[in-house]
């Protein structure tokens, strides 16, 4: 019987590269236990980020590579996912029941904040995560229209003291437009928003989430500094599109969250090209590549880019955005690819690299 060399059932457990975390999953501490028995080989790995579309695809391509090795008859490779906790910013204290705040933002109006942040949140849902969203544009909040919610929903209270974040498509919702009516845009001022947001962040109860997604009201004024100094965010998000001007909003957005501290887990480049539904020919209607410079410029990461594209609007709007309106869709496929960045990014600041335990036995 062939005598089974360890280091080589390391070095093929390491050869799948993860886009995501960017590095092998031995380097990036995902092994949690290795065993050797006879010829059999059996392993487990974790990663850091909702994975459920992609986990026992790498579990294939690792037990092929790992029974590759000489000595190994047969090999049991598991590979799931858990969410860690991120630090936030400053000594800001973590909410109860919530490991992940993710903010996302744009520097200005209209670029597909919300959009994105609502197919962002539906897509780490999609990949089994436990996900909340909170809309903080008071000015015009748009998410629980974007996820089907029935205007006039009240979330219930629960021991006088805390709201029950209604539940749409998975996700548990929470809105600046439940305390709101038709004039309180107009009516409120500065101070008042960030109460109400604190409010609606901690006396909501929240079930147990990995990851909560807020969208964040467009621009950098004063009420962003505020909640962004006292809400405990793990990273931002920021949403743009190719345009100069946008582009140039979006630099006040990333160097705004650099003053708080916040990191910014990287770019969405919303609309970015447009494919003609008759003869698929791509236009980069605002200007190609300006997403990849900004990114570039601030060595943060391009998450993804999004197409303008009918189907985007027309579910978003119509109360099912395309995560759930068409999973299987290319445009899925994208935001589904992007909630994986994003999760790793996340993973990568909770310090994943921080070894777990590891049990390595040979028998
Ligand atoms: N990739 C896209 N393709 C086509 N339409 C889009 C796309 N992204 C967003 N939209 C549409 O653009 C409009 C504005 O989007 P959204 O409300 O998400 O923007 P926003 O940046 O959050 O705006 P606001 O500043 O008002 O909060 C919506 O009608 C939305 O459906």
């Amino acid at each position: 019987m062939t005598q089974i060399d360890r280091s080589a059932v390391e070095q093929a457990l390491a050869s799948y590269q993860d886009p995501y975390l960017k590095t092998d999953l031995l380097s990036s501490g995902c092994l949690r236990s290795l065993q050797i028995d006879g010829n059999r080989v059996t392993a487990e790995l974790v990663l850091g980020y909702a994975a459920n579309n992609i986990v026992n695809g790498i579990g294939e391509m690792l037990k092929v590579a790992v029974e590759n090795v000489a000595g190994v008859d047969s090999a049991a490779i598991t590979v799931r996912w858990e969410v860690p906790a991120a630090p936030a910013q400053g000594s800001i204290p973590a909410l109860a029941n919530v490991k992940n705040i993710i903010a996302v933002a744009s520097g200005k109006g209209g670029v597909g904040k919300s959009t994105t942040a609502v197919n962002l949140a539906l897509a780490l849902a999609g990949e089994g995560a436990r996900v909340g969203v909170l809309d903080a544009d008071i000015y015009g909040p748009s998410m629980g229209m974007m996820l089907g919610v029935p205007s006039g929903t009240r979330p219930q209270v629960r021991d006088e003291k805390f709201f029950v974040p209604p539940h749409a498509h998975g996700l548990q919702v929470m809105t600046m437009a439940f305390l709101a009516d038709d004039n309180t845009p107009l009516a409120w001022r500065g101070p008042m928003v960030s109460g109400a947001l604190m409010q609606l962040l901690t006396q909501s109860a929240w079930d147990d989430l990995d990851y909560l997604v807020i969208d964040m009201p467009p621009g950098t004024g004063d009420i962003q500094l505020t909640l962004a100094q006292k809400v405990p965010v793990t990273g931002a998000v920021i949403v743009t599109t190719p345009q100069d001007i946008a582009l140039l909003d979006a630099r006040r957005g990333i160097e705004m969250f650099g003053k708080v501290n916040i990191p910014v887990l990287g770019v969405v480049e919303n609309m970015a090209v447009h494919i003609c539904s008759n003869c698929g020919h791509a236009e980069h209607l605002f200007g190609e590549g300006g997403g990849e410079r900004l990114s570039d410029e601030y060595g943060v990461d391009l998450l993804a880019s999004m197409p303008l594209s009918m189907m985007i609007r027309e579910q978003a709007d119509g109360g099912k955005p395309t995560v759930i309106a068409e999973p299987e869709c290319q445009i899925s496929m994208i935001y589904q690819d992007m909630a994986r960045h994003v999760g790793a990014r996340i993973a990568a600041r909770a310090g994943q690299s921080a070894m777990p335990d590891i049990s390595i036995s040979e028998d």
